[in-house]
């Protein structure tokens, strides 16, 4: 374990933040004073004036990387029972788990004290025997990764030398997440050994692996136990699918997940841990996990009531620019995201306003997630009032000190229709943690009027009309 640990340790992922330097990317990209400045590039290209969405597991890894402490979510969480064998009672302590020692010091090293919501939740059940499936959603940041962590070192026989516990995750830097958060909560147990199933690690030919754990992506994985037969797949006693919502909705993780479903045996625990489930994703997985306990968010209790919405008639976009202009004292007290739709006008705004002599930094989808790092950290930090964005950063990003979030681009699905899901993350950005926050959407056009309507008719809550010509109502966001 030792070994393993300093090599999880050693991974750079966790300290990106820290030693970023961002690098000039051609014309694309520059830091000047520590203000992000984009030129426009002279050439347009289709991706630049598509709507610019977020890669989903790019998106975890920069909630992990960005991720400081533990959540407290406001929703509660339904527990959906299917399997009657299910222990639904939830713990207040980690003591009450009857959990081994060493681990129970691991969890203590670790900064823990009490679990957490999901934690209290879902551990009685992901502990019990005989073992138990779950499904289970619960917000960004709320203690997933370590509940399954401590069911999956919680279930190792160490007599037995071969992998017994399978973690999926969809990407390399992601399995890294988890395997560093294993290797501390296990840091007393180390007769409990750990490798990692990922691009560059190799086996020797005709060795069999020995270690116990095995978190990685689902390639790699189906080499190793499917190709090469370096262990026995049907001895594998926990499956843990993190991130099922992104493994489920790609295809290629869902083709590679569904091969290794089948090479398991039936008596085998599979766990399904997500902040999201879609229908489509939920279907699926309980379409192969059989009798799970199912754990779910409550969405419905998710609502806007701390966040005061607003919108300002605009005749066109240089109209929506003035606009900015004119709020632009008001926002910058605190702090503003600006999100617009596609990475061509994020990129256009950013240049207007910073020619103008505003500090704005800018981030869309053509960063990678290092410069995307990077970006957040200054904007995290204050060094930055303003970032201006798309919908790569409509969810999961807590930035706790937003106080207004401007709708450049009101979000709209494929079909032109208001996405209210999108406009709910968005303007989820602020508010955060009771705190009161304002959502400002800039309108022009009928067109836009009408997906405006939408949204206040959807959630039944009123967005007011602002003059930003006018003193006064100018006041009225300033306050
Ligand atoms: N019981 C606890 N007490 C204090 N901190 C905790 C506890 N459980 C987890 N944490 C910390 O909270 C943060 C988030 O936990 P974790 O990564 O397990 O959440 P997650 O739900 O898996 O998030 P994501 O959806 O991003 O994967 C981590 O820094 C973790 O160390």
């Amino acid at each position: 374990m030792t070994d393993w640990a300093k090599k999880a340790e050693d991974q750079e992922v966790a300290k990106l933040v820290d030693q970023l330097q961002i690098q000039s990317d051609e014309n694309t990209f520059s830091t000047r004073n520590n203000s992000c400045i984009y030129d426009l590039p002279a050439t347009k290209n289709n991706e630049e004036s598509e709507p610019d969405v977020a890669d989903p597991a790019e998106t975890s890894l920069l909630i992990k990387i960005l991720g400081k402490g533990l959540v407290n979510t406001k929703l509660s969480l339904d527990i959906q029972q299917k399997n009657p064998n299910s222990p639904l009672h939830s713990v207040k302590t980690f003591e009450a788990l009857h959990l081994k020692e060493e681990l129970l010091k691991g969890i203590y090293a670790m900064g823990f004290n009490t679990p957490s919501k999901i934690q209290e939740t879902a551990l009685p059940t992901l502990l019990a025997d005989p073992p138990q499936n779950m499904i289970a959603q619960s917000q960004s940041g709320t203690g997933k990764t370590a509940a399954f962590v401590l069911a999956m070192l919680s279930r190792v026989n160490v007599k037995l030398n071969h992998p017994q516990v399978l973690c999926l995750s969809p990407t390399y830097e992601l399995a890294i997440q988890t395997g560093e958060v294993a290797a501390r909560m296990g840091q007393f147990c180390p007769e409990i050994k750990l490798r990692f199933a990922v691009r560059g690690e190799e086996v020797e030919r005709n060795q069999k692996i020995t270690e116990h754990i095995l978190i990685g992506t689902p390639g790699k994985m189906l080499d190793w136990g499917y190709k090469f037969r370096l262990f026995d797949m049907k001895k594998i006693s926990v499956f843990v699918l993190d991130e099922a919502d992104v493994m489920i909705a790609t295809q290629g993780h869902h083709d590679q997940c569904l091969r290794i479903h089948k090479l398991l045996n039936q008596q085998c625990q599979m766990l399904f841990f997500s902040a999201t489930y879609d229908r489509e994703v939920m279907d699926f997985a309980q379409l192969i996990v059989t009798e799970p306990t199912i754990i779910r968010l409550n969405r419905e209790q998710e609502s806007l009531d701390n966040i005061k919405q607003y919108y300002v008639k605009c005749k066109n976009e240089e109209g929506k620019y003035n606009a900015i202009q004119n709020i632009y004292g008001c926002i910058s007290i605190g702090q503003a995201i600006i999100f617009c739709h596609t990475r061509r006008t994020a990129a256009w705004l950013a240049s207007k306003m910073t020619s103008d002599g505003h500090s704005v930094a800018v981030l869309s989808g053509d960063l990678t997630v290092e410069q995307r790092l990077a970006v957040l950290d200054r904007f995290r930090s204050g060094l930055q009032k303003v970032l201006i964005t798309t919908n790569v950063l409509s969810r999961g990003i807590d930035i706790e000190q937003v106080t207004i979030v401007v709708n450049f681009d009101l979000p709209v699905d494929i079909r032109g229709n208001a996405d209210c899901e999108t406009y709910l993350h968005r303007i989820g950005r602020t508010g955060r943690f009771g705190k009161s926050g304002i959502a400002i959407n800039l309108v022009s056009g009928d067109k836009c009027m009408a997906v405006c309507n939408a949204i206040e008719k959807h959630f039944k809550k009123d967005i007011h009309i602002l003059n930003t010509d006018s003193a006064d109502d100018i006041e009225k966001i300033g306050n």
